[in-house]
């Protein structure tokens, strides 16, 4: 299986140099070549298979022969070893037409546990025999980081700077990346929002010099073997609501767009589902497909803080594919982005967009009723996040057919959002009781390239 960029300019390469580039070196972002396919007995007999059996399969069609059988293998395994649930990704429903699928009962209790715990293991896999070190960068709004640091402390041969918002995560969130300590972890507080942490990431993937000695990758969803790891649970999902005689539709609370776009793959693959992308009011991506505008504005804060996200580094995929994949048209739409802030979408590419998937926007007001509900309705304690997804998915219920809100973060990891709403804290499950003490460790700096890699260079240097 190759891997293309959706911008043209990089050779195609393999699944492995795909996870330890995380981006094209052309600026694109990385896409199989062509889809591998689920067939339909395939659909029906996952509902029946265990959910690590299932992601090693899934797993191993986008790896092809570039990562070892066992390593693939390895990686899924380690779900069972570091998630609270027997299921790893439980459908729990809540109505006649609707539920919830909970992906929040990893090691650091969000959704991008799925795919980062085994991430480390395929990049072990990969790096193993090359004497090389990796340089691992992160952008988050709070989950990924601390997901990555988790996944990453303590790693022999990787080094791993995150760089979140200043004071734009939530407390938990920032002390599980911060409290640990790991001398191949830095953590860098970046006086800006998220997309300001996404760009620096970007700039400093671009850098050549710093890859002299080293490789240098991303564990964000920009990052081809992120988005492979999140496929599996579509289709788990999907089996089990009885795919592929039945098309369910998946409500996806959204901020970078990746989560929501690992089940365009799911799709793409053979999997009948309908997408809709459920955002805060930080709602780039919902006008662009509502309106047919893409353009960038500065985030607000929201209680959905992991979804604070104004330019969602997997628009791009889904534009590469409504373009036909047409890299030269991706290449010219970003640059211009880039460059103006703003582009309008041709009407026949918004057609293909609105074809591929739909946006709403939920504000606060109905984030917090929605929070209220589920704990008066379904006796849940939900996060924000999924508060969003959730106030989206009821209306669609209403309308028949099953609907799947995704439960992406447990709500202990937002008790300032979720408590005065529900007038008591949400209770603390077994993977964040151990972090209410420690000293933090974090380095505050500007949203500046060169401050970014001063601190990045200093962190690799001092590796051996
Ligand atoms: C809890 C939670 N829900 C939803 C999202 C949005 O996911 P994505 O960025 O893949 O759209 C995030 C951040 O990624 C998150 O941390
Ligand atoms: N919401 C994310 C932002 C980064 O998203 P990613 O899926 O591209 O890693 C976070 O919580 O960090």
């Amino acid at each position: 299986m190759n891997y293309v960029s959706t911008r043209g300019g990089a050779a195609p390469t393999t699944f492995r140099d795909a996870l330890l580039r995380g981006m094209a070196p052309d600026g694109g972002l990385y896409m199989p070549a062509r889809w591998p396919t689920l067939s339909a007995g395939d659909l029906r007999a996952a509902a029946a298979r265990p959910y690590v059996d299932l992601a090693a399969d899934i797993l191993g069609l986008f790896a092809g022969e570039s990562l070892p059988p066992a390593a693939v293998r390895a990686a899924a395994d380690r779900l069972t070893g570091t998630f609270h649930h027997a299921a790893i990704t439980p459908l729990v429903q809540l109505e006649p037409n609707l539920w919830v699928l909970e992906l929040f009962h990893g090691p650091t209790a969000a959704f991008k546990d799925l795919a980062m715990q085994m991430m480390a293991v395929m990049t072990d896999a990969a790096l193993e025999g090359t004497g090389q070190r990796l340089l691992l960068l992160t952008a988050t709004s709070g989950d990924t980081g601390a997901a990555a640091v988790r996944a990453f402390a303590g790693a022999e041969s990787v080094d791993l700077a995150v760089l979140h918002p200043l004071d734009r995560v939530s407390p938990v969130q920032r002390r599980q990346m911060t409290t640990v300590d790991a001398p191949n972890v830095l953590n860098l507080a970046v006086r800006g929002d998220f997309d300001d942490c996404q760009r620096l990431v970007k700039a400093i993937l671009a850098d050549e010099t710093l890859r002299e000695g080293r490789r240098v990758s991303s564990v964000n969803s920009i990052n081809w073997g992120r988005l492979a790891g999140q496929v599996p649970y579509y289709v788990a999902a999907a089996s089990a609501l009885g795919a592929p005689h039945v098309t369910p539709r998946f409500v996806v609370p959204t901020g970078n767009f990746g989560d929501a776009f690992a089940g365009w793959v799911a799709r793409a693959m053979g999997v009948p589902l309908t997408l809709i992308a459920a955002v805060n009011r930080n709602d780039a991506l919902a006008r662009a497909l509502n309106h047919g505008r893409y353009e960038r504005t500065a985030a607000n804060p929201t209680a959905s803080v992991s979804m604070d996200v104004q330019a969602p580094s997997n628009f791009e995929r889904l534009l590469f594919e409504a373009t036909g994949r047409d890299a030269d048209a991706t290449r010219g739409f970003f640059e211009t982005f880039a460059r103006d802030g703003a582009v309008d979408l041709a009407p026949d590419l918004l057609a293909a967009l609105r074809a591929d998937a739909a946006a709403v926007s939920i504000d606060e007001d109905r984030t917090r009723a929605e929070i209220a509900h589920a704990w008066k309705a379904y006796g849940r304690v939900i996060c924000p996040h999924t508060a969003v997804a959730l106030a989206a998915a009821r209306d669609m219920a209403r309308e028949g057919g099953p609907v799947v809100a995704l439960s992406t973060a447990h709500p202990a990891k937002f008790p300032e959002s979720v408590a005065p709403v529900l007038g008591f804290e949400p209770p603390v499950p077994p993977a964040l009781a151990a972090i209410t003490g420690g000293k933090e460790r974090l380095t505050v700096i500007d949203a500046d390239l060169d401050q970014a890699l001063d601190a990045v260079k200093a962190l690799a240097g001092a590796s051996p």
